[in-house]
């Protein structure tokens, strides 16, 4: 990428808040994970304001399976028990965060970790999944109700970064597991983010998804609304987070190939972006007269 190219991508996106989900498929490898920091870091030093939201899906399955502990997906939200919920806590908030603010602390003191449950960030209810229109019981899973953003407002006007794991509290004193897309999308909204960006292990939506992969490269919010009854497990939240974002104020929502270096500069700074984005629905265009 030239460097000129880069120019009214950076007016443009100044001083906008940028919330990214790393998702953890994205994430097994180190020098990708190395990669992904220094963007973040990147884009703060080029005077955006970027709030990482992880997941750690794969990194909780393994240290279940390591407890001897069985875990299960319904609608690709985990099957979440007490015993469960300790597992994801521990990994998300004690291992996969710390490991994320080294890594952009190492480019200076920016990263400041915290859960949903700090500052009352995120308030979360039980969520059920629904399964052939039935609804299911699927243990500590939360939704998020509200989001007090000061906290995490006051990180950006500190220069510093958020990296936030996806668990939640409820008014009833319940700590809840939430899908990183799900919180990442209420946080993009609650923020006024310009953009969400969802860091994943496949180059996009795909159109025929297995049978084909060709990635769906914009889309607006009433054609994925149409789209989401078909798709498959972990592209769920994903895409019903991206649908949420765009229709509650969020400038655009794009799903990127987070296993390409770098991904994240080439997506926000050049001309031809990769993987998919969703726009909002075009408002009606007023053709005069008084409303
Ligand atoms: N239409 C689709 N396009 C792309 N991927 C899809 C689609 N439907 C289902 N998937 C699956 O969703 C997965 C991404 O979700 P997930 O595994 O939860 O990732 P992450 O850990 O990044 O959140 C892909 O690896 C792919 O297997
Ligand atoms: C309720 C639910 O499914 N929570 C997720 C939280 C982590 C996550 O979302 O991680 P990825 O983004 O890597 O998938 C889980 O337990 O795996």
């Amino acid at each position: 990428m030239t460097l000129v190219e880069a120019l009214p991508w950076l007016e443009r996106f100044h001083g906008k808040t940028v919330v990214i989900k790393f998702g953890g498929n994205a994430m097994v490898d180190e020098e990708l994970k190395a990669a992904f920091a220094a963007d973040v870091v990147f884009l703060r030093f080029a005077g955006l304001h970027p709030v990482v939201v992880h997941g750690g899906g794969p990194q909780i399955s393994a240290q279940l399976d390591r407890l001897g502990l069985e875990s299960s997906f319904t609608n690709g939200l985990r099957v979440t028990t007490p015993e469960t919920m300790d597992v994801v806590r521990m990994v998300l908030a004690g291992q996969v965060q710390r490991e994320l603010v080294g890594l952009l602390n190492e480019h200076g003191p920016f990263a400041v970790g915290m859960t949903g449950e700090d500052a009352h960030t995120m308030t979360a209810v039980k969520r059920y999944a629904i399964v052939d229109g039935e609804s299911v019981d699927i243990g500590l899973v939360g939704d998020i109700v509200n989001v007090e953003a000061g906290a995490v407002k006051a990180l950006i006007a500190d220069g510093r970064i958020p990296v936030i794991s996806s668990i939640a509290r409820s008014t009833d004193g319940h700590v809840y597991n939430i899908n990183a897309d799900t919180a990442a999308s209420a946080l993009a909204v609650a923020l006024g983010a310009e953009m969400l960006v969802v860091l994943t292990d496949v180059e996009g939506l795909y159109k025929d998804w297995p049978d084909s992969d060709d990635v769906i490269s914009q889309l607006d919010a009433t054609e994925l609304e149409e789209l989401l009854p078909g798709l498959a497990s972990g592209m769920v939240p994903k895409m019903e987070g991206c649908l949420n974002a765009v229709r509650s104020g969020v400038g655009t929502a794009r799903v990127l190939d987070g296993r390409v270096p770098h991904s994240l500069l080439l997506e926000i700074f050049t001309d031809e972006g990769i993987g998919t984005m969703v726009v909002p629905d075009e408002e009606p265009t007023v053709t005069g007269g008084l409303a």
